[in-house]
């Protein structure tokens, strides 16, 4: 099965291609490039949730077959491209502390919105309380499950905002809002919102590079959140390349 793997920035990306050794192909795409190795493409597509979509639905595209002319035959017009079974959010994130410290991985259970919606007198709405959007995706919980089991990864919601939480107070608020919510990132979101309208699952893996609070950017662990990020995807690599697909009951009502 191909794997598509999203990162923000570069230095992500290669810490990902990284698990798989040697020199990936690199493919052309409309504002990006996707490094190939093996059954893994990996992108650098941007920072934030609409970079994320936009860069995740255009290669979903390119690699969803064009339907045939009625005249076609089915030898003629080139070597057809191969779908992808899976897309998945992939980078560094901050941590809530102390359940997800620097250094350690989180798989996301949930892909949610965290910020999306309407700030009122009383508090924030998601923009699923205004009637209509949504504010969350659900990864396949086999999946995520194989995962965490894998590489060690902690199973829990991991927000996407548009804003690096940067106060004592907003980390507070976002914890109200979303008990239990382990990192938080930038991207997720916007690649679920693309995979989900190529009908592809998705998933999120994330390496705690710093402590989601007060901002301090001299205590970001950013190289120690890439190694960390390479050595999952070096544990995870056999699981998301051969998961099947929707396989059981519980996915099937996910
Ligand atoms: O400054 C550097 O050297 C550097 C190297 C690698 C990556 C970065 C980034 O800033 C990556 C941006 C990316 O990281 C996610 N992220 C990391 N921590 C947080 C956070 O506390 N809150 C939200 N997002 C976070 C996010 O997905 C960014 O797109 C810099």
């Amino acid at each position: 099965m191909r794997v598509l793997v999203v990162t923000a920035v570069p230095v992500e990306r290669d810490a990902v291609t990284r698990a798989f050794g040697g020199t990936p192909e690199t493919l052309a795409l409309p504002g990006a490039e996707l490094h190939r190795s093996g059954a893994f493409d990996v992108l650098a597509g941007g920072a934030g949730p609409s970079a994320a979509a936009a860069a995740t639905a255009f290669a979903l595209a390119r690699a969803t077959p064009a339907p045939a002319p009625a005249s076609a035959s089915a030898s003629c017009g080139g070597t057809p491209p191969r779908p992808y079974g899976l897309v998945v959010s992939a980078g560094i994130g901050g941590g809530f502390a102390p359940a997800a410290p620097l250094g350690s991985l989180v798989v996301a259970s949930g892909i949610v919105a965290a910020d999306l919606g309407a700030e009122t007198p009383d508090g924030f709405l998601p923009v699923t309380a205004l009637g209509f959007g949504r504010d969350r995706f659900t990864p396949p919980p086999a999946l995520v499950r194989e995962v965490a089991a894998a590489t060690g990864a902690a199973p829990g919601p991991v927000l996407t905002v548009s804003t690096v939480t940067g106060t004592a107070d907003r980390t507070a608020a976002l914890l109200a809002a979303h008990p239990g919510a382990l990192a938080e990132a930038m991207e997720g979101f916007g690649v679920a919102e693309a995979a989900d309208r190529a009908g592809v699952p998705v998933l999120e893996l994330r390496a705690v590079s710093n402590t989601v609070g007060p901002r301090d950017r001299a205590a970001w662990r950013i190289g120690d959140a890439l190694a960390a990020l390479t050595e999952a995807f070096g544990k995870a690599a056999p699981v998301l390349e051969g998961w099947k697909g929707r396989n059981s009951h519980e996915d099937l009502e996910g």
